[in-house]
C-alpha cells in the first residue's frame, strides 16, 4: 500500500450547456453582444457583415465547424483538438475551448488574417483606445506622482495592488456585468499570499519575472507599471511580457496596446512621463522583452502547455498570470470546491507562478472554509462572478 492517499480525481470541465450557468448565459448572450458590439465598430462591407452574421447563427443555433483550408493556424487548432471537436454544439464541448474558438472564428469574420484590406485591423482597438483616452486613465496617471513620497515596500504594494484591480478593467465583463452599485461588501481580497510573492523577488534579486498579461488599457498601464518597479527595484534583474499574438477576449493586450500604452505613459505628465521612459529604455535595452507566443490565445489549459513555453516559465524567478482566463487555464477550468489547494492544482507549473486575478467566473481554488462561508453567507454564489472579490495566490 502506498503512504500518501491518492490524488483527489479531478473536478468536472467547465461546460456551456447548462441553461442559467455562467458560462451558459457567456456562449448565449455574451458573444452575440460581441458580434453586434464588432458590426459596429468599424464600417465593414456586406461580404464582412456577411460572414459577421453567420457567426451569429453558428455560434448560437449551429455547431463548430472548420477553419478554412488556407488559415495559417490550421494545423495548431487541429494540435488543440478542433477535429474532435467539428460538428458539435458550442455548448457541448469545454467551455474555455469554445469562448477561444469564438474569438479566432470573430478574427476570421472580419477578414483579419486573409490577405486584403482588414487583414490585421484590430475590431476592438476602439474600444480599446477610448479607454486608454479616459479620464479615469488620466487620474490613475496623475494619482502615481502622490506615490514617490512613500517608502520603497509601500510603492511596491500599491503597484502590486493597481496590477490587481486593473484585472477588473475588461471590456467584454462590462457587456454583461452588473451596475457597479451591486458591488458587495468585502472581504474584497479572498486570498492574499502577497507576502510569499516578495520573497521570491528580493532586493537584489538576479532572476527574471514572467508577466503573462491580460487586458489592454487600464490593466496593462498598471502592469507595466508593476514591471518597471520590480526592474528599477533591483527585485528582478530581468522582465519577460507575454502578450497575445492577436486580439483576443475583447481587450486583452498585442504588441499594438503595448506600443499605445507605452505612448499614453511617455506623453504624460510628471511620474507616469518617467515611468514610460524608464519601460522605453527597458525595451530597447533587452531587460524588457515582449513575446506573443500561439499558446497565449489558445484553448487549453497551461498543464498543456508546449515545451519552448514551459522551459521558459521554468527559468523564471516568479510568473504572474493575470486576470480571470489565465486563472481558468492554469487551475484547468473546473468546478473545483473552493477549498480544494492552490498549490495541488498548479503542481503542474513549471516554477514559482503567482494569480493575480479578479473573480469573473466560477472557477475558484485556495479558499479556507472561513472565506467561503462568509462570502456564501453574504453573497450566495455572486462573489464568484461579479468581479468585486480578487485573489493574490502564489505557489513557490
Ligand atoms: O481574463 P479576464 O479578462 O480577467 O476575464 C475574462 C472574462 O471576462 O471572460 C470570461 C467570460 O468570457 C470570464 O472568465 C471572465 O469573466
Amino acid at each position: 500500500m502506498p503512504d500518501t492517499p491518492a490524488p483527489a480525481p479531478a473536478a468536472p470541465v467547465l461546460l456551456g450547456n447548462e441553461p442559467g450557468s455562467f458560462p451558459h448565459s457567456v456562449l448565449a448572450r455574451r458573444h452575440p453582444a460581441i458580434i453586434r458590439q464588432v458590426r459596429e465598430a468599424f464600417p465593414y462591407g456586406p461580404g464582412i457583415r456577411g460572414a459577421l452574421d453567420a457567426l451569429l447563427e453558428s455560434c448560437t443555433d449551429g455547431v463548430i465547424e472548420p477553419l478554412p483550408a488556407g488559415a495559417p493556424d490550421r494545423d495548431r487548432w487541429l494540435s488543440w483538438g478542433l477535429g474532435s471537436h467539428i460538428g458539435r454544439s458550442w455548448f457541448d464541448v469545454p467551455w474555455l475551448w469554445s469562448e477561444s474558438y469564438f474569438h479566432r472564428r470573430l478574427l476570421e469574420a472580419t477578414g483579419y488574417f486573409a490577405p486584403g484590406a482588414w487583414q490585421g485591423v484590430d475590431p476592438f482597438r476602439p474600444t480599446k483606445l477610448a479607454e486608454l483616452d479616459s479620464a479615469e486613465t488620466d487620474e490613475e496617471l496623475t494619482a502615481l506622482d502622490g506615490l514617490l513620497t512613500l517608502p520603497a515596500d509601500e510603492q511596491a504594494q500599491a503597484l502590486l495592488h493597481g496590477s490587481l484591480w486593473g484585472n477588473r478593467a475588461d471590456l467584454s465583463f462590462r457587456l454583461s456585468a452588473g451596475d457597479p452599485a451591486d458591488a458587495a461588501p468585502a472581504p474584497a481580497l479572498v486570498a492574499d499570499d502577497s507576502a510569499a510573492l516578495w520573497s521570491l523577488l528580493p532586493a537584489a534579486g538576479t532572476g527574471t519575472l514572467c508577466l503573462v498579461a491580460d487586458n489592454a488599457g487600464r490593466e496593462l498601464i498598471p502592469d507595466l507599471l508593476l514591471v518597471g518597479h520590480l526592474l528599477s527595484a533591483g527585485r528582478v534583474a530581468r522582465a519577460v511580457l507575454h502578450l497575445k499574438p492577436h486580439p483576443y477576449y475583447v481587450s486583452d493586450a498585442t504588441t499594438a496596446d503595448l506600443l499605445d500604452a507605452l505612448r499614453r505613459l511617455t506623453a504624460a505628465p510628471g511620474a507616469a512621463r518617467d515611468h514610460g521612459r524608464r519601460l522605453w529604455a527597458a525595451l530597447e535595452d533587452g531587460t524588457l522583452t515582449v513575446r506573443a507566443h500561439p499558446f497565449s490565445a489558445g484553448p487549453l489549459p497551461y498543464a498543456e502547455m508546449p515545451g519552448d513555453l514551459r522551459a521558459e516559465f521554468a527559468g523564471a524567478a516568479l510568473t504572474i498570470l493575470k486576470g480571470d482566463l489565465n486563472y481558468r487555464r492554469l487551475v484547468g477550468d473546473r468546478l473545483w470546491p473552493p477549498t480544494t489547494p492552490f498549490a495541488d492544482v498548479t503542481a503542474h507549473f513549471p516554477g514559482p507562478v503567482a494569480a493575480l486575478r479578479t473573480l469573473k467566473s466560477d472557477v475558484i481554488t485556495g479558499l479556507d472554509a472561513a472565506t467561503e462561508a462568509a462570502l456564501v453567507a453574504a453573497e450566495q454564489q455572486r462573489w464568484r462572478t461579479g468581479g468585486t472579490h480578487a485573489l493574490i495566490q502564489v505557489r513557490r
